[in-house]
């Protein structure tokens, strides 16, 4: 298992182009928040627009639409039910995040439906909390795309049905192959299983075991593959080196992370990372 590094970070955020526009930096669907878990889709909406992807909508239960607009204006929602504007909008975007607060209930189930049905081979597909929980318990078939799933310990036994004291390497590995696409095992150190190797974060602390912070990561993976599309597997790992390392600088000085403020202090990190990526290019030594 290879640990990473904030190599990682560099070699993904870079100074944007200046000829650019909105497009230019990924367009991204979240799906998620029912009536009961509208927080986990708000959450992961702010990782995913702070994160900087160029256009973002969220598909979710009406009941979120209104707390949703009034926090994040940067965001335009549609109403999880209607159908036809969730399948024209799965088909638009770069990404698609599913599960966050989706629930288990048959709303949630038509729901996931109508998005796994219309996705595209070349997307990226962040499946997540309730998403995860409910493919494995309903037995749902896997859709089309660049699969990316953000597992729990406890969504990965009922997954890959390995009890969580016998998940180890070679026994997720066999089970990750079979799936076909990258895991981010999310625990303390999370391990990131992708095609061709396994890795494991060196960062992150106990201050950020709170409710939301799976949600935050979601759209944070979200985010990233939406506007670093050269390699995927890179930008999922940035996405998980991140937001550990944001977390960890908030640690410093607080007891706990709250989800929230990773997002707020991204757009200051990535510029840091971005200027240190630049003057690495140009030789230019601090
Ligand atoms: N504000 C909001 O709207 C929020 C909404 N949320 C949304 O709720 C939905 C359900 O997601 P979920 O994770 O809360 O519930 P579930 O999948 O049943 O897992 C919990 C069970 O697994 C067990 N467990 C064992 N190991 C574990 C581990 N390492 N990590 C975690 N759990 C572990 C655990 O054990 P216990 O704690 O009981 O000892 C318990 O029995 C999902 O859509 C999510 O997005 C949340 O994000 C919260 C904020
Ligand atoms: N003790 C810990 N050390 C490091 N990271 C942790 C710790 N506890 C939780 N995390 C991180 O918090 C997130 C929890 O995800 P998840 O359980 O899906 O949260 P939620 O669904 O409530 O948003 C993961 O990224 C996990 O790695
Ligand atoms: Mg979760």
């Amino acid at each position: 298992m290879q640990v990473l590094d904030d190599s990682i970070l560099m070699k993904v955020i870079k100074p944007r182009p200046q000829e650019s526009f909105k497009g230019t930096f990924g367009k991204i669907l979240l799906v998620g928040g029912n009536h009961q878990f509208g927080g986990a889709i708000i959450m992961a909406t702010t990782a995913a627009v702070y994160s900087g992807a160029g256009l973002v909508t969220v598909a979710t239960d009406k009941i979120n639409a209104g707390p949703l607009r009034s926090r994040l204006p940067e965001a335009m929602v549609i109403d999880f039910d209607d159908q036809e504007a969730v399948k024209n909008m799965v088909e638009k975007v770069n990404t698609v995040v599913v599960g966050p607060g989706l629930g288990e209930e048959s709303e949630s189930r038509a729901v996931l439906d109508n998005v796994f049905s219309h996705t595209q081979p070349d997307q990226a597909v962040v499946i997540d909390g309730s998403a995860i929980t409910m493919i494995a318990k309903q037995h749902i078939q896997l859709p089309k795309g660049h699969l990316i799933f953000t597992p729990h310990q406890m969504e990965w036994q009922r997954l890959s049905g390995i009890k969580i004291s016998d998940q180890v390497e070679a026994a997720n590995r066999e089970k990750v192959d079979q799936l076909g696409g990258i895991v981010v095992l999310k625990k303390h150190h999370s391990e990131i299983y992708t095609a061709d190797n396994t890795y494991q974060l060196p960062n992150g602390s106990a201050a950020q075991a709170i409710g939301g912070m799976g949600d935050t990561l979601a759209g944070m993976v979200g985010g990233f593959t939406a506007q670093f599309r050269t390699n995927l597997t890179d930008a999922v790992l940035a996405a998980t080196y991140a937001h550990s390392a944001v977390a960890d600088q908030i640690a410093e000085d607080q007891y706990i992370v709250l989800p929230h403020q990773i997002s707020l202090a991204l757009p200051r990190f990535m510029k840091k990372v971005a200027e240190q990526s630049h003057d690495q290019q140009i030789g230019f030594i601090h």
